[in-house]
């Protein structure tokens, strides 16, 4: 047992998502800033969300620099913090694991129980407030495109989809160069699983077809929508984005009135999700660019791609990398 009070100091409240708060903190040894998010784990889907987080975050065996690092988890009871490990036979691991599944609590839920994830820091924001508060830059763009193609390459190779991939998801942390951007929020991910033990198990995130539908509209793939899907679902997410990045198109979040990056469609005076407009008519001709006057033909061509409405007819994660690469390095040239 460890306590999760004497190792980090909390130090102020930085946000709070749909399960859980996150706090700034420092690691009282080391002095190192860390974030720390604490999930109370009182209901099946807060339990489901948080373990979801955990595999996908503790399945990567290494780290990459623009993917949320998860140092430590800790399962606190009452006055007692416990380490928690992937695949850990401790009594406390198996009820919330028990719990996930069956979709009911398997413990007393009036003893309160948190998870407490401790990751890296991002003190930039999140993708769109870090945009939006700045001018267009073509170099930041360039830089976010490589890093973004990245992450995503080194997500799928570890056989994690992501399913929720949204600017709101990727935090920035600031340093003395261009800032470092990282994914993260891995709540709704998946990880394929491929033991090697069964042939008929998908050893790729290309033949792990998936049914839950999850995501967020905007940026949800049309297959996603109707609940059959794979990993290109993902890059139709980023193709969402990148396209929004590249071209600064915002769209109000009805409700919290937010501006948020995200490309869509226009019918008049509404303006309807991408994904939702290629499942109506998948010939759909999409106009790129949509605001600026001309665009490089390989960028034009890839987000079209990328946005395909046949999942078979965009890029898979490794070819888009080498494709972003090409074209981030034309960009960095352009701007020096
Ligand atoms: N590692 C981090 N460093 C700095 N801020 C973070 C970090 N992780 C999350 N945050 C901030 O904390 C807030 C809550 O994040 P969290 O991941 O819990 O939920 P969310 O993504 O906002 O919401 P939801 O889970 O409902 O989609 C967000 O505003 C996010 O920017």
């Amino acid at each position: 047992m460890v306590s999760s009070q004497a190792k980090y100091e909390l130090i102020q409240e930085v946000g709070r998502g749909s399960y859980g708060v996150v706090y700034e903190a420092v690691v009282q040894r080391t002095g190192a800033r860390v974030a720390v998010k604490k999930i109370r784990c009182h209901s099946p889907e807060n339990v489901e969300l948080a373990l979801r987080e955990f595999w996908a975050l503790s399945s990567i065996q290494s780290q990459h620099p623009n993917v949320i690092h998860l140092k430590e988890c800790v399962l606190q009871r009452g006055g007692l913090a416990q380490r928690m490990n992937h695949g850990s036979g401790s009594s406390s691991y198996l009820e919330l694991v028990e719990t996930s599944l069956k979709g009911e609590l398997a413990f007393n839920g009036r003893r309160s129980r948190y998870l407490w994830f401790v990751m890296d820091f991002c003190d930039g924001g999140d993708m769109n407030a870090y945009l939006l508060s700045r001018k267009p830059s073509r170099r930041t763009n360039a830089s976010f495109m490589l890093q973004l193609g990245s992450a995503l390459a080194f997500l799928h190779r570890n056989r994690i989809i992501h399913r929720d991939l949204k600017p709101d998801n990727i935090l920035i942390s600031q340093g003395p160069a261009e800032p470092t951007l990282k994914v993260a929020d891995f709540g709704l991910s998946k990880v394929c699983s491929a033991s090697g033990l069964d042939p008929d198990e998908p050893a790729s995130v290309e033949r792990c077809f998936l049914s839950t539908a999850c995501g967020t509209d905007f940026y949800m793939a049309p297959e996603a929508r109707e609940g059959c899907y794979t990993a290109k679902a993902d890059i139709f997410a980023l193709g969402v984005i990148i396209w929004a990045m590249v071209e600064r198109l915002t769209f109000v979040e009805a409700g919290t009135q937010r501006e948020l990056l995200g490309s869509y469609v226009r019918h008049g005076e509404v303006i309807v999700p991408l994904g939702e407009a290629l499942l109506v008519n998948p010939n759909m001709e999409l106009l790129i660019p949509a605001r600026m006057k001309s665009m490089r033909a390989g960028m034009k061509r890839l987000i079209r791609e990328m946005l395909a409405a046949d999942p078979r007819q965009r890029p898979d994660a490794f070819e888009l990398e080498l494709r972003l690469v090409r074209i981030a390095s034309r960009e960095l040239d352009w701007d020096t």
